[in-house]
């Protein structure tokens, strides 16, 4: 163990410091090693800005980044958001609060910089939820027997429709899915329903389609299936491996769905039916989607969509009340005012939210008097409708001070179609 006191600092421009600081980030995600190859790759996503390391004894121990998102809320406008990232305390030096040091730090620096909130993907749930975070969006991982879902007759014919009314699915290589991907994910990102969403980077659709690999990684190669509609129009896209053993033998071939983005739900059936009808294919997984999809009742017997695992994904922490509430949109009109307690200082005080609907919202600080009481995380978790008020109030973690408030507050923040990301960082 060290003998000095941990420092902490923002990286500078020299690129040794950035590569000491990868090496850390690797060791505290338990990679002993890492090569030149892998330093170099790596090297491109870091901005050293926004990057911070602790340092004792000449060697940096904890590490800590950000980096600029866009996250999509209800009603299909986004706000910009601090994504936290290799969050990383070297095993020798834990639990002497240098996370916690580090976090602090880097939720000022996005408060400052106006990022409406910070979103992150927790590795244990006991660790963020103390500095504001709150889990905002769930996921569901299937696994289908497609042994027992049976055939969805007229899902297929669909599918196989031909002629001038029907759209299709084409496979498309890598580099072309580089240039249709992006646009179509853009519009995705902006429907009203895709609160939830985060934009993806040129290095995001680089190391989808392999052309940015990371050493060591050896994820295979993806097919990319794009929907295309009956003009031409690309409003679907999907990639998927296969792990290429026959349907008869042990174990039976297996389907991945890596993704499926679709803009329209005529896109989305038709790209379901088809990952669904791919030959050798006995099992088809598909992990991260949203709880309420529509693959298990796209199967003549839904119970073969298996739910592996329903687990949280993307984590929120308030930083700016009134820039966050104004942003969505509301399922009714109505008044609110929330108490909002932020022991960090960021985010709190009392606010008035005058929601009119679908047309978006006032938010902003008042002195009338509160009608719940919560801390910044209960928000982080409201803010895409995810969560029920009601079931916060029944567990005590907000205060109702009008009969009825918290079910108030779910007749507004709640959506129709759950928020989802799909996207790891
Ligand atoms: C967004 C991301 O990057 S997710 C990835 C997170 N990183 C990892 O999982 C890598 C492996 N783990 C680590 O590197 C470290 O253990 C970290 C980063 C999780 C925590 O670093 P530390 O410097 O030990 O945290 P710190 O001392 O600030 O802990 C603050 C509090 O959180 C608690 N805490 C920290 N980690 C955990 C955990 N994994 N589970 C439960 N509680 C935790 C501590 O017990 C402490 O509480 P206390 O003050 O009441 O004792």
């Amino acid at each position: 163990m060290g003998t000095s006191d941990p420092v902490l600092r923002t990286l500078g421009d020299d690129a040794e410091d950035v590569r000491e600081w990868l090496r850390a980030a690797a060791a505290g995600f338990l990679q002993p090693a890492v090569s030149e190859d892998e330093l170099r790759t790596r090297a491109g996503a870091v901005d050293p800005e926004r990057t911070q390391g602790a340092y004792a004894d000449g060697r940096c121990v904890a590490t800590c980044r950000t980096f600029a998102q866009r996250l999509t809320l209800p009603g299909g406008r986004d706000v910009p958001c601090s994504a936290v990232t290799h969050v990383t305390v070297t095993a020798t030096h834990r639990r002497r609060g240098l996370m916690s040091a580090m976090l602090r730090r880097a939720l000022r620096a996005a408060k400052e910089r106006g990022e409406v909130c910070a979103s992150l993907i927790a590795a244990e749930y006991p660790i963020y939820g103390r500095h504001g975070f709150g889990p905002a969006t769930r996921a569901t991982d299937f696994r289908v027997d497609l042994t027992r879902a049976g055939l969805d007759r007229a899902g297929l014919d669909r599918t196989r429709a031909t002629g001038p009314e029907a759209g299709h699915v084409e496979l498309v290589a890598p580099e072309e899915l580089r240039t249709v991907g992006p646009p179509l994910h853009q519009r995705f990102r902006a429907l009203p329903t895709s609160a939830g969403a985060i934009d993806r980077s040129t290095r995001w659709w680089l190391a989808h389609t392999g052309g940015l690999r990371y050493p060591g990684d050896e994820r295979p190669d993806l097919f990319h299936a794009v929907y295309r509609d009956r003009d031409g129009t690309a409003q679907g896209i999907a990639s998927y491996r296969h792990d290429r053993r026959w349907a008869n033998s042990l174990p039976a071939g297996t389907l991945h769905v890596d993704e499926l983005t679709a803009v329209t739900a005529e896109a989305e059936l038709a790209l379901w039916h088809y990952l669904l009808s791919v030959d050798w294919t006995v099992t088809v997984c598909a992990d991260r989607r949203a709880p309420d999809d529509v693959l298990p009742l796209l199967l003549p017997d839904p119970r073969a969509a298996r739910i592996n695992r329903h687990h949280d994904l993307l984590w929120l922490r308030p930083l700016d009340v009134p820039a966050l509430l104004s942003a969505r949109d509301y399922r009714t009109a109505g008044n609110l005012v929330l108490e909002v307690h932020d022991e960090a200082g960021l985010a709190g005080g009392r606010y008035a939210l005058d929601a009119v609907g679908a047309q978006g919202a006032r938010c902003e600080p008042t002195t009338l008097t509160a009608d719940l009481t919560l801390g910044v995380s209960e928000l982080g978790s409201l803010c895409l409708g995810e969560e029920s008020a009601g079931r916060l109030l029944r567990l005590g973690r907000l205060d109702e001070h009008r009969p009825g408030a918290a079910d108030h507050a779910d007749l507004l923040l709640r959506t129709d179609r759950r928020p989802w990301c799909q996207d790891m960082f």
